[in-house]
């Protein structure tokens, strides 16, 4: 399989050189075919050839089978226009490949129970999936911009828009993935206050109605972020817009322990169907920690191993490194983001070092 790796910027090159050396592993020790190459995306294709993500790099995506992303932006573009700053690349990637469902599952390590900002019985097994779309809603809707009138004002419009097509696809990849969990999809809008969460709720409850082996809830976005830090475990697939999505899968990753934790794959169509994605983490480019070399690698790793599940159909192969991470995690290794006070951290390469010793450990086992 071809693999299009475009690090970014900030953390981005960072925890893909760790991830890289996981995808390695899996060449070198199990038996994968996976063929690399590499491309600029965000700040660094803005600083090489002055847009966040060339012609040349969208053509090697679509001819890929999948994209292992970084993270893009940071504080050297954003005075740049709009239209050409770094968080362009990643958006242009997610439209111009059509690919509307970004997929970001919140589970939590028992290691790391203390990690996270609530009690541990309220995070204790936690196991949801944020189902977000991400083709549409306000980050692409026309008309936007910010207009200065006469008098020297300022005034900013953004669009939401919707159309029942975008909601109907994200819904079949919502529900197909939740027949394989607990068959429950909660549906996340505004529909008393917009009419896109109008449309939004009229088109779920069709489609909930035409398919009642699964059992569909809905629920206001402004509840939903509530009641993810009262009783996150009610949830099993929650399905949103493309901006209540960001958010509450952002404070999902607090139930968690960690940003640095959370991983993503953004596709076209359920994940027994088409197999191309784009894998990266939920969070961004770290400026705060960038270049220090203690950005959590987890997040990158944990694509990965939702791109072997989806792009390699290797599921067998994604279980075994999602136990290394549990098990490095279990172990006590710790990047300085999951760290309790005074507890003993590791870099991003020290945490790479210990899910490669335990991925060599559970393969012996395995030969064995
Ligand atoms: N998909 C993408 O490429 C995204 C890009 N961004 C961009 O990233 C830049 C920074 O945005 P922020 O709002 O600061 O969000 P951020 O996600 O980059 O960081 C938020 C906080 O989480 C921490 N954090 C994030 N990832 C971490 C990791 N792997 N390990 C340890 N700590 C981690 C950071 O240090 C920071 O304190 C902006 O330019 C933003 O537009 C933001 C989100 C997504
Ligand atoms: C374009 C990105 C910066 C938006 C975002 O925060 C995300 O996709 O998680
Ligand atoms: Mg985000």
């Amino acid at each position: 399989m071809k693999l299009l790796v475009l690090p970014g910027d900030g953390i981005g090159p960072e925890i893909v050189d760790q991830t890289l050396r996981v995808v390695n592993w899996f060449t070198e020790n199990a038996g994968l075919t996976i063929e690399i190459d590499y491309g600029l995306a965000g700040g660094a294709s803005i600083d090489d050839c002055g847009v966040p993500l060339s012609d040349e790099v969208f053509a090697k995506a679509k001819a890929s089978d999948a994209v292992l992303f970084g993270a893009v932006g940071g504080p050297k573009w954003d005075a740049l226009p709009r239209a050409s700053r770094p968080e362009m690349g990643i958006l242009r990637l997610r439209k111009g490949l059509d690919l509307y469902a970004n997929l970001r599952p919140a589970i939590s390590f028992s290691a790391l129970l203390g990690a996270s900002a609530l009690r541990p019985e309220i995070v204790r097994d936690l196991d949801i999936l944020i189902v977000r779309e991400s083709t549409a809603g306000v980050y692409f809707g026309e008309p936007r911009g910010i207009v200065t009138s006469a008098d020297g004002a300022r005034a900013a419009t953004d669009t939401q828009a919707y159309h029942e097509n975008e909601i109907r696809r994200v819904c079949e990849v919502a529900f197909e993935l939740a027949r394989a969990r607990n068959s429950r999809v909660c549906s996340v809008d505004k529909a008393n206050v917009m009419e896109t969460g109008a449309l939004w709720r009229a088109v779920t409850t069709e489609f909930g109605n035409q398919n009642p082996d699964i059992e569909l809830s809905h629920m206001y976005a402004d509840n939903c972020a509530m009641q993810l830090v009262r009783a996150p475990k009610q949830f099993d697939v929650i399905v949103t817009d493309n901006l209540f999505g960001d958010i509450l899968s952002d404070q999902a990753a607090a139930l968690t322990g960690s940003l640095g934790l959370l991983p993503s794959a953004t596709i076209a169509h359920g994940a027994a169907g088409q197999n191309f994605g784009v894998y990266e983490p939920i969070h961004g480019s770290a400026p705060d920690i960038a270049g220090k070399g203690i950005a959590n690698p987890i997040a990158t790793i944990l694509s990965f191993a939702m791109c072997l599940r989806i792009s390699l159909d290797a599921s067998r192969e994604a279980a075994l490194l999602e136990e290394a991470v549990r098990l490095a995690l279990s172990g006590g290794i710790r990047t300085p983001d999951i760290a309790a006070p005074g507890e003993k951290t590791v870099s991003s390469a020290g945490m790479t070092d210990a899910i490669l010793s335990r991925l060599n450990d559970l393969s012996l086992k395995r030969e064995a």
